[in-house]
């Protein structure tokens, strides 16, 4: 695991947009398409403004990039919810990804039948490649979620689907997710979270025993591939590792 500590959101945000361009002009020397699943939540909006400024924009071939999404809730798009209006608000209006390569997770369809879509497409991605994503972009929440793997929900142990849906009580939605056995199979997954109120769901994720249950955050081990951490000091203010 990489650990990178930033001293703000705004420079941890200027950070991984520099290793984000590297990384997507180091992968695309080798080969002619860049997969990138971006991550929801209200901590990537700095991240997808940056990466649409001079000095990122004209350096990403946006044109070789095929865009999925994380997780989705299942309300229409034009809901400020939305994760995929989101990127599109702070991002994807913004930048020239050809439309067929956009693949936002539908609302405007049941969950089940969206989520059976979605795995769809991810198999003729990846199905027979044994690896998925070149990139994931993931959030944690206080609490420890990721994607929509909420604690005590069955979908953290999930190990076959590549995405399911199911209806969240608390939040009186359902949700749309990825789950970690295609996570898992990324090139590279990175996750971005910064606040005090991380801070100590961040240890626990990092420096605690594997409680997957009570931090679904831990389940995500790519097999092959390099997980990243990009948190800003006030979320790492618990961690021994701080500096
Ligand atoms: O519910 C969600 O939250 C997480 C974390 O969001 P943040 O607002 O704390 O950044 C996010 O990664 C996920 O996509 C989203 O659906």
């Amino acid at each position: 695991m990489e650990l990178h500590i930033a001293q703000d959101l705004d420079q941890l945000s200027r950070d991984l947009a520099d290793w984000i361009t590297e990384h997507i002009q180091s992968t695309l020397e080798r080969q002619d398409r860049y997969t990138w699943s971006l991550s929801g939540g209200s901590t990537p909006r700095r991240l997808y403004e940056l990466l649409t400024r001079p000095g990122y924009k004209e350096k990403i071939p946006w044109e070789k990039l095929h865009l999925f999404w994380g997780d989705e809730r299942a309300v229409p798009f034009d809901d400020e919810r939305n994760n995929g209006r989101m990127t599109y608000e702070a991002l994807l209006r913004h930048v020239p990804v050809p439309e067929d390569q956009i693949h936002y997770m539908r609302t405007d369809i049941g969950p089940e039948a969206s989520a059976a879509a979605y795995e769809k497409l991810l198999h003729q991605y990846f199905g027979a490649t044994g690896t998925s994503f070149d990139l994931v972009l993931l959030g944690m929440g206080d609490d420890g979620h990721t994607l929509s793997l909420f604690p005590g929900l069955p979908v953290v142990h999930e190990q076959e689907a590549w995405v399911t849906s199911f209806y969240l009580p608390t939040q009186q939605m359902h949700r749309i997710t990825l789950t970690a056995p295609i996570v898992n199979r990324s090139a590279q997954v990175v996750f971005l979270a910064a606040g005090a109120g991380k801070a100590d769901t961040l240890k626990e994720v990092l420096e605690g025993p594997f409680r997957p249950e009570q931090f679904p955050s831990q389940v995500i081990r790519p097999s092959a591939g390099t997980l990243h951490w990009f948190v800003d000091k006030a979320a790492a203010a618990r961690l021994n590792s701080h500096t």
